[in-house]
């Protein structure tokens, strides 16, 4: 099935204390997901949140689609606590990962899809042995960890080869990605697109959020 364009706030920096309102203003404008940065403080330099505040937020949320992006050491740990919080996409970084398979049939057994991340360091094809089990690749254009970061327009090669190579796959961006950097984004090949920032500090929600949609399906063939 051919891809499409997805949008998906990360509600990393909105005002967490009032997240069930923040998030659902976010769908109200036409998110397509949620996109829930999870730190251990070990992965990254930062602490955000985990499963009860996931389970909490379904409980206010019912239908919307959930991404959980585990900047975590252990991902493994966390499979079963997510899946029951009502996530529906589980992506995380392959980098502290000795068995990137075990993890993600793990991932699928518990009902969840799976998306495979990589850190600005990370060579793409390292991820190549395990493409055939992943619904979507997260390509990240910042240092995992923190919000409001510049964007790394030198990360659109490994999007574009994942784009020449697998025209079906699911392939996400997140850092810095906001209205300047949508099309360098679109152009190369991303189809989910994270943006923080952006969109939750906008006057105008609805109307960035739409922009970014219109960019990507521009590029979309
Ligand atoms: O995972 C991360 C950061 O580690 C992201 O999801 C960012 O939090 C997105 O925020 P902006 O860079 O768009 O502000
Ligand atoms: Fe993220």
């Amino acid at each position: 099935m051919p891809v499409q364009a997805k949008i998906g706030p990360s509600i990393l920096n909105a005002d967490l204390s009032n997240l069930a309102a923040e998030s659902q203003k976010l769908l109200d404008n036409g998110a397509d997901y949620l996109h829930l940065d999870v730190m251990d403080g070990t992965f990254v330099p930062n602490l955000t949140f985990g499963h009860p505040m996931v389970k909490s937020l379904r409980n206010k949320i019912k239908t919307a689609f959930f991404e959980t992006h585990m900047m975590v050491q252990n991902p493994e740990q966390w499979i079963e606590p997510m899946a029951d919080a009502g996530v529906n996409l589980y992506t995380f970084h392959v980098e502290p990962v000795q068995d990137v398979v075990r993890v993600s049939r793990r991932v699928q057994e518990s009902g969840m899809k799976v998306g495979l991340a990589i850190k600005p360091g990370t060579e793409v094809q390292d991820l190549e042995k395990y493409l055939s089990i992943a619904d979507v690749v997260l390509v990240m254009t910042v240092e995992p960890g923190f919000g409001g970061q510049s964007f790394m327009a030198d990360m659109m090669p490994k999007v574009k080869w994942l784009r020449e190579n697998y025209p079906n796959l699911d392939i996400e961006v997140d850092g810095g990605v906001g209205p300047k950097t949508i099309h360098c984004c679109a152009e190369a090949g991303a189809n989910m697109i994270v943006s923080g920032t952006a969109v939750v500090g906008a006057s105008d929600q609805s109307q960035v959020i739409k922009e970014l949609r219109d960019v990507v399906h521009s590029y979309l063939k």
